[in-house]
């Protein structure tokens, strides 16, 4: 078998002028310095910092496309900057690899950084490569601006405030079950939303949400964040989840629980006035977007908690809330 060094006769030092040097942006003194040096953000800007790891069979799969494993790298962090409000700028890359993972491995994977550096504008700026004999793991660490009085949080809900959610739920989750043998004849493209996320920078539009957050380990344990961080209740009501289209309406209602449950989503959850200025701007920049963003809930006063209601407003019991690693 070949080995790493086989692989990559010039070292660490060469793999990284070899893959990854021409995606370095300012401030990176093209990836051969101790650190990056940025400019800090000005005009009345805000700096946001977020960092997440993917772990191959935890987060993605040994067989993904090695371009689409980089790009969903990315995008799991492009969601938490849009999470936050913010604009990604730049990105540090950690790299842990096993040995079978070399050339052809490393020319996908950096063309994947490549294509989205220009789909999002973003500029790698360091990073650390490590090899090992465990499974590969990829961290990026993105950095991103907002203007000061855009920057949203995960505690600014208040009773009365409509709740939304961009696009739809359940999507990689089916993707995921396709991929792995569990769930036949879905369309292909639950897989690729697995693979290869769609985050939504730029949705929200500006000024209009109270409190937002990103779905990462599934609707209703996510939407129990915004509760507890702004001590409200987030009612839900089960019918107007949007669930994917491409989905049969009698799988939809077989699979609910687990659409809602299963993360991966990176969808944008957030809470806005219910003034009728407020849900216009946001149907006009869901159009605007070619994005929906559909209204499914209400939040309440109270001891912080979700509620999914059926169509009588009774409880639905789910049996779990979303993904936990421990
Ligand atoms: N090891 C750690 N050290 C310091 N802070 C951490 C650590 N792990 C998580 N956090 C912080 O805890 C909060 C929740 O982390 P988590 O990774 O669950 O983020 P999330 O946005 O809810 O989910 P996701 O990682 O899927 O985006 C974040 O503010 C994160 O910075
Ligand atoms: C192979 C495979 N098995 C399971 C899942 C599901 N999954 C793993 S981590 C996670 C939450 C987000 O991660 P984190 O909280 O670490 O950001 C979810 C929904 C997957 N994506 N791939
Ligand atoms: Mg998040």
């Amino acid at each position: 078998m070949m080995t790493e060094k086989d692989d990559h006769p010039g070292g660490e030092f060469d793999l990284i002028a070899r893959y990854f040097t021409s995606l370095a942006g300012p401030g990176a003194y093209g990836l051969a310095d101790d650190a990056a040096c940025l400019t800090p953000a000005s005009d009345g800007k805000r700096q946001v910092i977020s960092t997440d790891t993917i772990v191959e069979n935890v987060h993605f799969l040994p067989d993904d496309p090695p371009d689409l494993i980089a790009r969903k790298a990315l995008r799991v962090n492009i969601s938490d900057c849009a999470a936050m409000g913010a604009r990604p700028v730049s990105y540090l890359l950690n790299l842990t690899l096993p040995p079978q993972r070399g050339k052809m491995f490393l020319e996908k994977f950096s063309a994947g950084l490549a294509a989205d550096q220009r789909a999002y504008n973003l500029n790698l700026i360091g990073g650390d490569t490590t090899r090992t004999n465990g499974p590969l793991v990829i961290s990026v660490t993105m950095i991103g601006e907002v203007p000061a009085d855009h920057l949203l949080t995960r505690g600014g809900a208040r009773p009365g405030d409509a709740i939304w959610v961009t696009g739809a739920i359940g999507s990689s989750w089916l993707g995921l079950q396709a991929l792995t043998g569990k769930i036949d004849h879905l369309d292909d493209v639950f897989a690729a939303r697995y693979r290869c996320p769609e985050p939504r920078p730029h949705v929200i539009p500006p000024g209009v949400a109270t409190s937002c957050l990103d779905i990462s380990d599934g609707l209703i344990q996510d939407a129990g964040h915004i509760a507890s961080q702004s001590q409200v209740i987030m009612a839900l009501s089960a019918a107007d989840i949007p669930l994917p289209g491409k989905l049969p309406p009698p799988l939809q209602r077989k699979y609910f629980e687990a659409l809602v449950t299963g993360g991966d989503d990176y969808e944008l959850l957030f809470t806005a006035p219910e003034t009728a200025t407020a849900t216009a701007t946001i149907l006009d920049a869901s159009q605007r977007a070619a994005v929906p963003i559909t209204r499914i809930g209400t939040v309440k006063p109270g001891p912080a908690a979700t509620q999914l209601l059926d169509e009588m407003g009774a409880p639905y019991q789910l049996t779990r809330g979303g993904w936990q690693h421990f």
